[in-house]
């Protein structure tokens, strides 16, 4: 793995083709390549747009998904509120607009949130994160396109984790004794069973007096997110931090906020704080927003490809010889901290939910 200093960020996304890590027969070169891509990309941005997902994903697929979530926000109102994300579950369900919370500031979206299912063995409906997924009876294609595409986005993410394990310098195609670390025997534990979130999110112009925007400025807690988006642009913007750019974050940070506007066939990806744990801090989960002025009606569908909620993360040993390398060694001491990323994820979940429960 060549040690690159990279040139400064340019204003558009990286691309990055996966499609040597989803390929039945592999090529050697072609996966070291998009190795290497995807970790300047990961340096510079931690976000990019992933092609190369034909195998998987078909343009039928990817219009039908944003069909049935168009279609769902379509339904009448008093259908939707059925399915209204109950007190104690707190995450499963519809959400209207205003009800989804950024840094205190009502999102202007609503949205349909589905995660990983419980063994029912396990669900307890009053706790956080548990309860049954509520899905719609209107449109009847709803349920059966989207778990379709839920289990395409596994296999998204799984060639994702196999491509950024070679993009920190880990040997994954040697046998026990290649990983001799068991570095990427750990990675893949990590998400043998993943935990998943699932998002449908509409969003109605964003109104001049607006007290937010469509979805504030933050980070995404876990390891990938797979934004599938419809055609619209100059919604969702990605910040890139420098000491003379022309914006800043709400904690004062300087940098410049980009367009991340679609680009057909392809999902925006990016890493979530969870890689940036397992990273050493070297690859960042980067700030987003979306901002959708524009008069259509947008849909999006992020899918959260995640480690299982008991799954320890911790800095790779891979990843913190790569960054004493890429910045010298005492940058060897990270201020990352290893993780059981359930615990993570019901803290921020609970925050998420923090100005409804002041009402
Ligand atoms: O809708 C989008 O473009 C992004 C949504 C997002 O960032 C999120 O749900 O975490
Ligand atoms: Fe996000």
């Amino acid at each position: 793995m060549p040690h690159l200093v990279n040139p400064p960020p340019s204003s558009s996304l990286p691309l990055i083709d996966l499609s040597p890590f989803l390929s039945p027969k592999p090529d050697p070169d072609a996966r070291r390549n998009t190795a290497r891509k995807l970790h300047s990309a990961c340096l510079d941005y931690g976000f990019f747009y992933c092609t190369g997902l034909d195998s998987v994903v078909s343009p039928d697929d990817m219009r039908h998904a944003l069909d049935v979530a168009r279609a769902f926000f379509n339904t009448p109102d008093d259908d939707k509120l059925k399915l209204r994300i109950k007190p104690g579950d707190g995450a499963r369900g519809y959400q209207r607009i205003g009800e989804n919370v950024t840094q205190y500031k009502k999102d202007w979206h609503e949205g349909w949130d589905a995660y990983k299912p419980l063994p029912p063995s396990l669900e307890d409906p009053s706790k956080l994160l548990h309860g049954p997924n509520q899905w719609p009876a209107e449109p009847a294609s709803f349920r059966p396109v989207l778990e379709r595409w839920v289990d395409k986005m596994h296999t998204v993410g799984h060639a994702l984790m196999e491509a950024t394990a070679m993009a920190l310098g880990i040997d994954v195609d040697g046998d026990a004794k290649g990983d001799e670390s068991g570095e990427w025997a750990r990675m893949k534990s990590w998400v043998a069973d993943p935990f998943w979130v699932m998002r449908c999110i509409g969003y109605p112009p964003l109104p001049p007096d607006a007290e937010g925007v469509s979805c504030g400025a933050h980070k995404d807690y876990g390891n990938f997110t797979l934004l599938h988006a419809d055609s619209t642009p100059g919604a969702l913007q990605v910040f890139l931090p420098s000491p003379s750019g022309p914006d800043s974050t709400s904690t004062g940070e300087r940098g410049t906020w980009i367009d991340a506007n679609p680009v057909e066939g392809a999902f925006v990806v990016n890493v979530g704080e969870m890689v940036e744990v397992y990273s050493a801090g070297l690859y960042k989960a980067t700030l987003h927003r979306v901002v959708h002025k524009s008069e259509t009606y947008r849909v999006s569908i992020p899918f959260f490809f995640e480690p299982t909620l008991e799954a320890l993360i911790e800095p790779l040993p891979s990843a913190v010889r790569l960054r004493r390398e890429l910045l010298g060694p005492d940058s060897a001491a990270t201020s990352v901290k290893p993780v059981i990323y359930g615990d993570f994820l019901r803290s921020k979940v609970s925050n998420n939910f923090a100005l409804e429960d002041k009402e």
